[in-house]
């Protein structure tokens, strides 16, 4: 026990983790101690009576003592299971408190990062954290708790009984408990390492299965079960495998621990046997030495092995406090300030930009987006088409360089407000679980069920939508799988119609829709830039012909730019493109 606290590492996190949840947990934890506290001294109270029972009926015969003795047995019983339930009580509506609160701090963290974040953590890795890392962080501070405040004082009060009946033979405990806690510490390190691995392996196992389910698809056709499989069997075997072997050392730790008490215990009755007949002690004494003695056994055990129990804990602890300590990639300005309402005017000035430890995309780039007009972006793969509507909608700051709407440089505005005035309609469309209302609703919360359908008509969503039995409570399925491709994608420009806001970011969809489904989209897209700033990455001959001017670019920089007429006229790498890439 004592050598724990000189593992800085450990002992600082738990030293940080115990503050934190004292301090919003305080009312709980007293109760819990307080009760942990009565139970140790109802423990070595147990011990005491023994004397008086021996003494007082067997040396003194006194039968006037008998009711109040027995009395005294029953009080200390009584009081010990009640303040078992009120530390068991506390301990577990505290314990399922920390679960419950660590786990919105967990996800308050995440869901505060950037997306950098999201591109270099893996969704299993989060997974497993949300619901490991809360768990770890309460089996930590309830080891902490029962170890150190109930078995330390329940020891602490028996080994004050074992004194004070027989100081002498009480050197005992002095020798036995060294020994134990050598024993245990060196199996502790074989536990830590295994711990960490264990870990690892059950984020791989959600991991495997994730895949799986998104991947169904590629699985199945590809014939892949065996492969996937393999892959699952052998995370699943790790976990098995890791858990049989902390266990084998964990129970490796009861050899030490019986064989060092037995030799205490059959020490102190060979010794109290010739004190008792020979030296003239009082029996009563030795039976309040002994009973303590025996008593102490359970609490040195747990105290001993503490150790080894946190240690699997305290893995997820560790990962839970480098996530909540990892800088935002993307943080707002202590005083950043809404945007002020303009009419949506976009400008890269002099941007230079590169992704986390990459090249540059774009070095001193200048680039104007009128307001009320749409400008389709064009150029070959890689060309920085989606990085420009990252960095519009902030998902990164340039490194330098501004982005400005309406004049005002955004990476000094708050987030909200520069994502209040964006809609945007991925390529990927990505609908949450729950009904088509539901869905478009998210465009904006507090939109009525007249604005959602207004949108949704707009969208040339209304006729499929009502044509489902369910209508607008038809359920979508996991990310809309039970939608065609087509539907989604008009959903998701219903959400965007309904959000109306001053710009509209389109990465157009690619997927080839049918002549039907296609006319549709196209329509319900030209009734919602009407009248926005639109940037659109274009893929569609159509999309082109649309826009008021086309933007080409070439390795991060602008090579050509207007209308489509001109540009293709020109006869430079938009006419290639247009001749070889977006005919349809
Ligand atoms: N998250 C990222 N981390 C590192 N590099 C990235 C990241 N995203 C894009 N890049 C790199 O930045 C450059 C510009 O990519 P971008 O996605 O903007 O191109 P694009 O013109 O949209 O291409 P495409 O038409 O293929 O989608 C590419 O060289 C790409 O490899």
């Amino acid at each position: 026990m004592f050598r724990f606290f000189r593992s800085t590492e450990n002992q600082r996190l738990i030293v940080r983790l115990v503050k934190e949840s004292f301090r919003e947990h305080r009312f709980g934890y007293g109760a819990a101690i307080l009760s942990m506290l009565v139970v140790a001294a109802m423990t070595g109270a147990s011990a005491w009576i023994l004397r008086e029972i021996t003494n007082e009926f067997v040396i003194y015969k006194r039968l006037d003592r008998v009711n109040l003795i027995a009395a005294a047995v029953a009080a200390i019983f009584i009081f010990k299971g009640v303040a078992n339930f009120v530390q068991a009580y506390f301990m577990s509506r505290v314990g399922n408190a920390i679960i419950a609160d660590r786990q919105r701090k967990i996800y308050d963290r995440i869901l505060a990062q950037g997306i950098e974040f999201y591109h270099s953590t893996s969704s299993s890795d989060l997974i497993t954290r949300m619901t490991n890392n809360a768990q770890a962080a309460r089996s930590v501070l309830d080891l902490v708790v029962t170890s150190y405040v109930r078995d330390l004082v329940t020891l602490i009060v028996l080994v004050a009984v074992m004194v004070w009946q027989q100081p002498a033979l009480s050197l005992i405990c002095f020798v036995i408990g060294p020994v134990a806690i050598f024993g245990v510490n060196r199996i502790l390190k074989r536990v830590r390492k295994i711990a960490a691995m264990e870990f690892r392996s059950l984020g791989q196992i959600v991991h495997v299965m994730q895949e799986t389910a998104i991947g169904v698809r590629v699985v199945k056709s590809f014939n892949l079960e065996g492969a996937m499989r393999k892959r699952m069997y052998k995370a699943v075997s790790d976990v098995e495998n890791r858990a049989n072997n902390i266990a084998t050392l964990e129970a490796a730790t009861s050899p030490v621990m019986e064989t060092l008490a037995g030799l205490a215990i059959s020490g102190a009755v060979f010794v109290s046997g010739f004190l008792v007949l020979q030296g003239g002690q009082m029996p009563g004494n030795i039976m309040a030495f002994i009973g303590a003695l025996l008593l102490a056994y359970e609490p040195a055990k747990r105290l001993a092995r503490v150790r080894i129990s946190l240690e699997t804990g305290i893995v997820g602890v560790r990962m839970m406090f480098q996530l909540a300590d990892r800088p935002l990639t993307l943080a707002e300005k202590p005083d950043a300030k809404p945007l002020q309402p303009g009419p949506g005017e976009i400008r890269f000035d002099g941007t230079s930009f590169a992704y986390p430890e990459s090249p540059p995309v774009f070095e001193g780039f200048d680039l104007t987006l009128e307001a009320g007009k749409m400008t389709a972006l064009v150029g070959p793969s890689g060309s920085g088409k989606s990085t420009i509507l990252n960095l519009i909608m902030r998902m990164y700051d340039p490194q330098s360089g501004r982005v400005l709407f309406d004049g005002q440089d955004i990476s000094y505005a708050t987030l909200a407000s520069v994502r209040e005035k964006i809609a945007y309609v991925s390529q990927d469309t990505f609908l949450f679980a729950g009904t088509i209302m539901h869905n478009i609703r998210l465009g904006r919360q507090d939109a009525t069920d007249e604005e959602v359908i207004a949108a949704a008509k707009a969208a040339n969503a209304h006729d499929f939508i009502s044509a489902m039995p369910k209508g607008y409570e038809t359920d979508v399925g996991e990310n809309g799988a039970l939608l065609s491709g087509g539907q989604r994608q008009r959903i998701s420009i219903a959400r965007a119609m309904l959000r109306n806001a001053e710009i509209l970011l389109l990465d157009e969809a690619t997927s080839a829709l049918d002549a039907e489904s296609e006319a549709l989209f196209r329509d319900a897209l030209q009734q919602l830039t009407v009248g926005r700033t639109t940037i659109v990455i274009a893929h569609r001959l159509s999309t082109v012909h649309q826009a008021d001017t086309i933007v080409v670019l070439e390795k991060g920089k602008v090579v050509e730019s207007g209308p489509h007429k001109i540009l293709l006229k020109q006869g430079g790498l938009y006419q290639k493109l247009y001749e070889y890439q977006l005919m349809p």
